[in-house]
């Protein structure tokens, strides 16, 4: 209160009685809770929000450091996702980290125009069934012929969508099959992959008795050649190595023109260069996949004599090829991984024997 002599003083009211009128009891109360809902609010936004990304942001920041990934620096934008998914799986991240980074991944097809190609997934179009998901036949609004997979669960199987999308997305190679694709709306997982008309390499070679149509040596050495041609291009194609670990005549699909297409890379994995000797794995199942093109028969011995050479093939000029052939497919399934050649090698030497050949390509 002001005095009568113009000064200012107090009027004396208890503590108590201020309290009553500036803080009561009720203000307290919503001032208490509020005061904890936010404090806990800011907590969870930083672990929803911050702590995710700032580990992915370390894990970028480990690989752009590492002699692995510094080739590859200026290249590498944040919102390049199918590229940092390969970062995570070089690093062997797991599931939970790469669905996070899928969930930012905006498809490249919609759903809808998928559910069109396929006629809504209809069972009539379905070519194929695997562990992870069913592929069907489709046709695109551009017309082009393809091949649709769609995962089980997405959940599950987060690392082998990411695997195929890193590896095919980002390496586009003439005796890879071709990815042109991939849809992750209404958390869906489908791939879409160019059509090969030709099938899968085992159909040909170990066809059921009554669709026997046995392969020319050309068309066998061609596909010798292409393969091992994409297998020397995943082992050396940058400063860190594409290990398929599933080379069999299964994941090797015929276009047209039997050109060779690499399939399925959800066993696959990204090894540093210091890492080379585990790519001697490929080297041998490639060398099997050898002996199926030279015998037709699935399983054959390590030494291996005219006997057992397809039949087909024998008596018609190409006697002298296929023994070579023979000795590469013997090298490259020696017991010992440091006796088998490199991709590298093994492609050199097929190219060399398909030097001067005449094809109707
Ligand atoms: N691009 C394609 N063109 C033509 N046919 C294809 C294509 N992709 C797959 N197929 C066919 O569909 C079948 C099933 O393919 P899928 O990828 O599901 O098999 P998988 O290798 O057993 O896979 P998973 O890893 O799920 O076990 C193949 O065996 C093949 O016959």
């Amino acid at each position: 209160m002001i005095s009568d002599a113009g000064s200012i003083e107090f009027d004396g009211g208890s503590e108590e009685s201020d309290h009553e009128t500036l803080f009561d009891p009720s203000f307290w109360y919503s001032f208490s809770i509020g005061y904890v809902c936010s404090a806990s609010g800011i907590i969870f936004a930083y672990m929803w929000f911050c702590v995710p990304w700032a580990q992915l942001k370390k894990t970028k920041r480990k690989f752009m450091s590492s002699n692995v990934g510094r080739h590859d620096i200026r290249a590498i934008k944040a919102n390049q996702v199918p590229q940092l998914l390969l970062y995570l799986l070089l690093l062997k991240k797991g599931n939970q980290e790469v669905s996070r980074v899928l969930d930012k991944l905006r498809s490249s097809i919609s759903f809808m125009e998928l559910c069109r190609a396929t006629d809504y997934f209809n069972m009539t179009n379905v070519i194929g069934t695997g562990k992870t998901g069913t592929v069907y036949k489709a046709k695109l609004s551009n017309g082009s012929k393809v091949a649709v997979k769609r995962l089980y669960d997405s959940k599950l199987f987060e690392t082998k969508f990411a695997l195929e999308i890193g590896i095919l997305h980002r390496f586009k190679h003439g005796n890879l099959v071709g990815l042109l694709g991939f849809c992750t709306e209404r958390k869906q997982r489908i791939l879409v992959y160019e059509f090969m008309p030709n099938g899968k390499l085992s159909d040909w070679l170990h066809p059921l008795q009554n669709e026997a149509f046995p392969l020319d040596w050309p068309i066998r050495l061609k596909i010798a050649l292409g393969l091992a041609r994409g297998l020397s291009f995943l082992h050396d194609c940058c400063n860190w190595k594409i290990l398929h670990f599933g080379i069999n005549s299964e994941h090797v699909l015929l276009d047209k023109n039997f050109e060779p297409k690499l399939r399925n890379f959800r066993s696959a994995e990204l090894m540093k260069e210091s890492q080379k000797k585990l790519g001697k794995k490929d080297v041998y199942d490639f060398g099997v996949v050898l002996m199926e093109l030279i015998t037709g028969k699935k399983h054959v011995e390590m030494s291996i004599d005219f006997k057992v050479i397809d039949s087909s093939l024998l008596g018609k000029g190409f006697d002298e090829q296929i023994s070579c052939l023979v000795k590469v497919a013997v090298d490259c399934i020696q017991l010992s991984p440091h006796q088998r050649p490199s991709m590298l090698d093994v492609y050199k030497y097929i190219e060399r024997l398909w030097e001067g050949y005449e094809t109707d390509d």
